[in-house]
């Protein structure tokens, strides 16, 4: 966890995401490895068919933040509750699609064999060869998978996170090695797939992307999420996302909005 001289500084919008349409509610959690302490009382709601992105400085915590909405891992201290109401008795088996930051398909599948694979694991999913399409990946459906670029094998593991038309898409950084055309390709798709209802939570470096395509920013710092909102109020009228970004953590403080809740 990052450590600061002065007190962090968070701002809030009033959230849009109701008890009714919540896919995943984290109640206070924190979370720690051993001695470092990397998320500390961390709260967030985050509705059916928003498509939200984390973003913060490396080693910040969006990691551990995404890989705790999935279930897959357990705070510290805290709750994380799937379901729409957010009540921990009606906290079902999730159905969360996740890209982790480095995926290892194997290499001797194709890639439409690969999503096949995952498809029978999901009750029910969407089709693979829609799949493919979706992702940019119908030029090479037979292509092995230890063949593909970095870029390729990044737009395959977006196709098996959602594959199994989950509630919650999680993706770890999916346009990592990805060129702006790809870019652009994955942040559609992930609008897309919020459009039809799912919630689509990724982290990402990309904030011009982030900007133009997100309903929602999620800033981890410090442990904490310093700004939670709609990308357009991160840096006020006058200012961009990145800019107030920038400035922010390096100055540790939000120069350019002075609205919403702290
Ligand atoms: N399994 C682990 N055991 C010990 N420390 C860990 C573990 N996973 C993460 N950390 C540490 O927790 C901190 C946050 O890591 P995390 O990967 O969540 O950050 P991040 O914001 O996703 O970083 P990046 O942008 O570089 O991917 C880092 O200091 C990291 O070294």
């Amino acid at each position: 966890m990052n450590t600061r001289t002065t007190p962090p500084e968070s701002i809030r919008t009033e959230p849009a995401t109701t008890a009714d349409s919540a896919v995943v509610t984290v109640r206070d959690i924190t979370h720690s490895y051993g001695t470092l302490t990397v998320l500390d009382s961390v709260s967030l709601t985050i509705g059916a068919g928003e498509l939200v992105a984390v973003v913060g400085p490396n080693g910040s915590g969006k990691s551990t933040l995404l890989r705790l909405l999935t279930g897959a891992q357990r705070p510290t201290n805290g709750t994380v509750v799937h379901g729409r109401s957010g009540d921990e008795s009606t906290d079902t088996d999730p159905t969360v699609g996740y890209l982790p930051q480095r995926l290892h398909p194997r290499d001797e599948f194709g890639v439409r064999e690969t999503l096949d694979y995952y498809a029978t694991l999901a009750d029910e999913g969407l089709d693979p060869e829609v799949v493919v399409e979706l992702v940019g990946l119908d030029g090479v459906p037979d292509r092995r998978v230890g063949a593909l670029s970095g870029g390729m094998r990044r737009l395959l593991g977006l196709g098996i996170a959602i594959v199994g038309d989950p509630d919650l898409v999680v993706l770890d950084e999916p346009t990592s090695g990805l060129d702006r055309t790809m870019t652009r390709r994955v942040f559609e798709v992930c609008r897309d797939v919020a459009d039809a209802g799912p919630a689509v939570v990724l982290a990402s470096h990309d904030l011009s992307t982030v900007e133009r395509m997100a309903d929602r920013v999620v800033f981890v710092d410090g442990g904490c999420i310093r700004f939670d909102g709609p990308p357009s109020a991160f840096g006020g009228e006058d200012c961009s996302l990145v800019d107030a970004y920038d400035d922010w953590v390096e100055t540790g403080e939000n120069t350019t909005v002075r609205g919403g809740t702290r």
